[in-house]
């Protein structure tokens, strides 16, 4: 299976949201990372169909996915952001009714549905109107139904918004598990999130793909760039003359600083073990790209 993107551009009036996205997905999970704006969201719209490219498009093992129409949404299972659900109904009846878009039967979307609802922990609130649930739980629904028809190629728009850890921490797993012969894409500004779960990372930034490669070769071009000392309290305001501060933290023996920087900086400092957090900074924060 491969899912891709051919020169797509995307604009808004004078704004150029996406500006020629090339990009081919095979099975896997690719975490998209972006600043706000980035055009994270107007490239999975695209690709969802619920927006037109002003240039390029998609294919799906080389068919237009626009020309494909139900065929092409029937492979296609989307979590979006908003939490857009039907307040009077009870989650079990919203699921029926998506599970009824999608063209599934009711028996079919049954046993889907009791898997889904288990394995996100909702069995027991599906009976209660959505009304009355919380903003996780109904994060958790909009990913049940994303998974009713069990399609090739999931999206997933912040899907772990509003969740508490341990929930975070399940719906990671469950995605990393379900995964398999799928093409995940799963958008996100918390590279936790994706650190353990995604083969590649995808780094979008005013509407290009400025990178891409697995957590572990993005993480490796930081080596020698991320440093930790102890400073004093009236050293702190003075760090950013150094790199870029990735870390403060109050230790013991003083406050352990991480700073991001191409050159030692001049203090009596040792090399750290870069991680996500830092190839975060490193393409995206003030001063990215050293
Ligand atoms: N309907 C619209 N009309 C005008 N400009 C838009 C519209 N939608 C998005 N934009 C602009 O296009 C750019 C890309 O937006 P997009 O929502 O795709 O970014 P994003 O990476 O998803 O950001 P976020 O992380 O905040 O969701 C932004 O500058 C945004 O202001």
């Amino acid at each position: 299976m491969e899912l891709q993107f051919h020169d797509v551009a995307k604009r808004y009036g004078a704004k150029e949201a996406l500006r020629g996205i090339d990009l081919t997905l095979t099975p896997g999970v690719y975490g998209l990372l972006g600043p706000n704006g980035a055009g994270k969201s107007t490239l999975m719209n695209i690709l969802t169909g619920n927006l037109r490219p002003t240039r390029g498009h998609v294919t799906l093992d080389g068919q237009d996915t626009v020309s494909m129409g139900e065929a092409f949404r029937r492979r296609l299972g989307y979590c979006p952001q908003q939490q857009a659900l039907y307040p009077g109904f009870t989650g079990e009846q919203f699921l029926y009714y998506m599970a009824s878009l999608q063209g599934m039967s009711r028996e079919d979307a049954k046993g889907r549905m009791d898997w889904a609802l288990a394995r996100l922990d909702l069995t027991e609130a599906a009976g209660r109107p959505i009304r009355g649930w919380s903003g996780g739980m109904k994060q958790r629904l909009l990913l049940a139904q994303a998974l009713l028809h069990d399609p090739d190629i999931l999206v997933l728009d912040e899907p772990t918004a509003g969740l508490d850890p341990r929930q975070r921490v399940a719906v990671r797993n469950l995605i990393g598990e379900i995964a398999g012969e799928k093409i995940v894409l799963l958008c996100t500004h918390v590279v936790q999130d994706v650190e353990f779960i995604a083969r590649e990372l995808i780094l979008m930034n005013q509407g290009l793909i400025i990178r891409r490669g697995s957590p572990h070769a993005l993480e490796q071009e930081l080596e020698g760039r991320v440093w930790e000392l102890t400073a004093a309290e009236t050293q702190l305001p003075g760090m950013a003359q150094y790199g870029t501060v990735c870390g403060v933290s109050r230790q013991q023996e003083g406050i352990l600083v991480r700073l991001l920087s191409a050159a030692k900086p001049p203090l009596p400092c040792a090399p750290a073990r870069p991680d996500l957090e830092d190839v975060y900074l490193f393409h995206f924060g003030e001063g990215a790209a050293l």
